[in-house]
């Protein structure tokens, strides 16, 4: 695959066509987007699309793309230069238009109508995004084309050991060959890997916002690999847009719940990420609670420091391993870390605070759990596996108040 990236302005067949062009072999059916329609297959609505808009450079599948994590894709992709999604899919909202589902997306008159996963054709399809529940992934990654690349927002690839995610999960795994080839998405840590990835398992939420801090921080040796202690909230939409009792405004409002205490599923993932930069067992004590806010999250951690090591030594070490990268910001020494301030973005901003016992350190993490912790990494990823610049169609300005 080329890996040169220019801009380009140029007259195609009458049309009119700009974008910046990368690449290869991918779309050989398509050299330089010419801006006709070419199928006589296409339905009427797909006519329309294409005849409405010039065609970008990668078409992508978005899977579950009636939920919470699939409406942020759409939003984030509304705006990129390089990506046109041309199937969406639903379950029991298959057969709607996505702006019946989401009447937010009401001016988006160029997405095509919603099918069930079974129904779609991925034969015009360079990328995808699946955006479905844990345990129904397996199966259907497994039933896509090998040329496709996929990043997967589910927990089903995420954890290398298929006995723990059978232990954590309650199911058995259906695709360990899969598994095998996946790589794990935490993009400021891993981004040299998913350059060259096929599926790329994005990390869960809570993971994201725990292990941007501790990585670097473990891998430098200057934190103990026990006794460390997270508090972490979330916003509702991390539970998905399904009806559930326990998501109910009165259920909420008003007040704070803890769950999955002594026992979440995001343990072994946080766990495996430390334990492989520690290169020894590193456990953790976990627990999530549940906030009445749309969207958000925080991580509270409380570590532990190696002997002679300071509160300013891990704010260093933050410092000099995120100066460069655009969306992890280590604030100024002080500040507190708000959900408010990367709300809508692809932020995590961080902080390091001595604590009042000796030898021990807070550190304050936050993201937005729809964006870092799902849609916007997933596309992070995706822009890299495909040779776009990493940060296209992130740049947002965080949502405030
Ligand atoms: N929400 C968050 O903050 C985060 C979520 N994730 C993960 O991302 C994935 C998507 O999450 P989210 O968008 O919140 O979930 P939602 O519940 O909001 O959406 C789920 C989507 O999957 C579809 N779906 C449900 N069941 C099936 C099925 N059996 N077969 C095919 N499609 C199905 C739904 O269709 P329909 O609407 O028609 O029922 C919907 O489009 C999950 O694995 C989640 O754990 C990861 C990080 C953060
Ligand atoms: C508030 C809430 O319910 N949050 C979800 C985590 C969302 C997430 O990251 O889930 P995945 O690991 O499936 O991707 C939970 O605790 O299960």
């Amino acid at each position: 695959m080329s890996t040169s990236v220019f801009n380009s302005v140029y007259l195609d067949g009458g049309c009119l066509c700009k974008g910046q062009v990368k690449f290869s072999t991918l779309r050989k059916r398509n050299e330089h987007r010419q801006c006709v329609v070419r199928s006589a297959a296409l339905s009427t609505r797909s006519l329309q699309i294409r005849n409405s808009k010039q065609e970008k450079e990668a078409r992508v599948a978005l899977l579950g793309a009636s939920g919470y994590t699939g409406a942020e894709i759409i939003r984030l992709l509304a705006n990129h230069p390089f990506f046109e999604i041309s199937v969406m899919t639903a379950d029991k909202n298959a057969g709607k238009s996505i702006e019946s589902v989401f009447p937010h997306f009401i001016s988006k008159k160029d997405l095509p109508v919603l099918v069930s996963t079974n129904d779609a054709s991925f034969s015009d399809v360079d990328a995808v995004f699946c955006c479905l529940p844990h345990g129904t992934t397996q199966e259907i990654i497994k039933g896509l084309p090998r040329k496709l690349k996929i990043v997967d927002l589910s927990a089903d690839f995420r954890l290398r050991d298929i006995s723990e995610y059978e232990e954590w999960y309650g199911q058995s795994h259906r695709a360990p060959d899969l598994q095998e080839e996946a790589i794990y998405g935490l993009t400021e840590i891993f981004r040299k890997e998913i350059k060259y990835a096929r599926l790329v398992a994005n990390p869960g939420c809570y993971p994201t916002s725990i292990q941007l801090p501790l990585v670097p921080l473990l891998k430098a040796n200057l934190i103990a690999y026990k006794n460390i202690i997270i508090d972490a909230k979330s916003g509702v939409s991390g539970a998905g847009r399904g009806a559930k009792v326990a998501n109910l405004y009165t259920e909420l409002t008003e007040g704070i719940m803890s769950y999955g205490v002594t026992r979440h599923r995001h343990v072994p993932e946080i766990e495996q990420g430390l334990s492989d930069v520690a290169h020894s067992k590193v456990t953790v004590s976990f627990t999530p609670h549940l906030m009445p806010m749309s969207r958000g999250m925080q991580s509270t951690i409380y570590v532990e420091m190696a002997s002679g090591v300071t509160t300013e030594d891990l704010y260093q070490q933050l410092k000099v391993s995120y100066e460069n990268e655009e969306f992890i910001k280590l604030l100024e020494k002080g500040v507190v870390p708000r959900t408010h301030d990367v709300r809508g973005s692809n932020f995590c901003y961080l902080n390091v605070f001595p604590d009042r016992i000796p030898g021990r350190a807070i550190i304050i993490s936050v993201i937005d759990n729809l964006i870092k912790g799902a849609s916007g990494q997933a596309l992070q990823n995706l822009n890299i596996m495909m040779g776009f610049p990493e940060n296209t169609g992130l740049h947002n300005l965080p949502l405030f108040p």
